[in-house]
């Protein structure tokens, strides 16, 4: 499974073996990050995080083939005097630290800015100082509100994907007003992005931003009560796999309208491995990464969901599957949303050659099955048991 043989980037170049410092290496997208790094590269990883329980199967046992290909620092970057020392041992520094959990936007808004800017300085500028390649983690948030949002509900100009496919160089940033707290975490990566671009302008900072569009898949955020608080809300596939597992209707935030493009988090993982083996092409650019195939509204999510559920834990549905929730109640004060994200692809087809494949039905079935077969069994035993007065 390891690396064997000479391996070639996209313009039939030798890829020399590098070291990577990933800051956010113990969340969802750095553990499928590490694994296909480690599996199928001869690449070393600086991992760094406060958590590792989704990369512990890669640090133990010490005795598989790659373990001497990772090494785990546990890290506040925050405040953290080791950072600058672990940057400047790699050649190329990926940051995907950050809050990113709708959740907390307008709830703890101080917090996501903090961690979605001001944390992120530092990175940036020691990877510019110590002229280190930057991989920096933004989001499809940055795009806001489609403009054909703001048509009339009866304009035929919404049926014009101009006024709704989203692209790195011509759609532009549409946020709600301040009291909007949601937009907080938008903002904060819309900035850190204007500073990395700038970097690059007039300090030759050597970068790639990735705009990823609803990555899903195993190890998604948390399931409240089991490996998470129980008063926590994660993104809508743990929410909706919580729902399941407990056999409650998924609740669906002001009617479930707003549409969202689901791409497989392993189809994903291919094009960020592709930017990291392939710096002429990917220096310098922001790439949407994301399946504009696989659009559907969180409703139509809801009801696929509950039926690939329903076929791989052998349970029937509920008789009313879904519950419409305003989105002040699920989410509190300052709560808005996004309409509809459908990423426009020809930069990152054009640059690197990379297509997503998986079907929204395949991406559920196998990431269904996965949350059964890791949480049914814990969720049971947390329901029977006696709740305390
Ligand atoms: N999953 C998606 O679809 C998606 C979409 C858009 C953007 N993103 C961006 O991609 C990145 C990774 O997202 P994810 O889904 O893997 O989230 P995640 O929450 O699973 O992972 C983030 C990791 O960063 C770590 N972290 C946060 N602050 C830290 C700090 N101060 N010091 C050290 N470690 C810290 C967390 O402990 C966590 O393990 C984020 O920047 C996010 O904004 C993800
Ligand atoms: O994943 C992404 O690409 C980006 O978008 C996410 O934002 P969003 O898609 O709004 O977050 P989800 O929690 O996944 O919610 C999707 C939709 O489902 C709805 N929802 C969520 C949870 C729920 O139980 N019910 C429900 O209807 C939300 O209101 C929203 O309309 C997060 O901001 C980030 O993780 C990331 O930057």
């Amino acid at each position: 499974m390891a690396a064997t043989g000479v391996r070639l980037d996209l313009d039939g170049r030798p890829i020399k073996p590098m070291t990577i410092c990933m800051i956010g290496a113990g969340g969802f997208i750095g553990s499928h990050l590490c694994e296909k790094v480690l599996f199928e590269t001869p690449h070393k990883i600086l991992a760094l995080d406060v958590y590792n329980d989704k990369i512990k199967h890669l640090l133990e046992p010490e005795t598989q083939t790659w373990a001497d290909r990772i090494q785990f620092h546990r890290i506040n970057i925050k405040h953290d005097s080791r950072l600058e020392g672990l940057i400047k041992m790699a050649d190329l520094t990926i940051n995907l630290a950050a809050i990113c959990t709708p959740a907390d936007y307008n709830t703890r808004p101080l917090d996501t800015i903090y961690s979605n800017f001001i944390d992120a300085l530092p990175v940036v500028k020691y990877c510019s100082e110590n002229n280190k390649r930057l991989i920096h983690f933004s989001t499809c948030e940055v795009y806001g509100k489609t403009i054909g949002s703001f048509l009339p509900k009866d304009s035929p100009l919404r049926q014009d994907p101009s006024y709704y496919v989203l692209n790195e160089n011509t759609s532009p940033c549409i946020f709600g007003s301040i009291e909007k707290q949601r937009w907080s975490y938008a903002c904060a990566k819309q900035l850190i992005e204007r500073l990395i671009y700038a970097e690059g302008a007039e300090n030759g900072l050597e970068f790639t931003i990735v705009r990823p569009f609803n990555w899903i898949g195993p190890r998604m955020d948390f399931i409240p009560g089991i490996d998470g608080p129980s008063e926590g809300v994660p993104r809508v596939l743990a929410c909706f796999s919580n729902n399941l597992l407990r056999r409650q209707p998924l609740k669906l935030v002001d009617g479930g309208q707003s549409q969202r493009t689901f791409v497989y988090i392993k189809d994903a993982i291919e094009a960020v491995l592709l930017m990291i083996e392939n710096s002429a092409r990917a220096n310098g650019h922001i790439f949407n990464v994301g399946n504009p195939h696989n659009e559907v509204t969180v409703q139509q999510l809801a009801e696929m969901m509950t039926e690939v559920y329903s076929k791989v834990s052998g349970e029937p549905p509920l008789e009313s599957p879904t519950i419409d929730v305003s989105s002040k109640e699920f989410y509190g004060e300052g709560y808005d949303d996004s309409d509809k994200r459908i990423p426009d692809m020809t930069i990152i087809n054009r640059q690197l050659g990379w297509n997503p494949k998986t079907s929204l039905w395949d991406l559920l079935e196998s990431t269904l099955t996965y949350q059964h077969r890791t949480y049914a069994e814990a969720v049971k035993q947390a329901i029977s048991k006696p709740v305390a007065n």
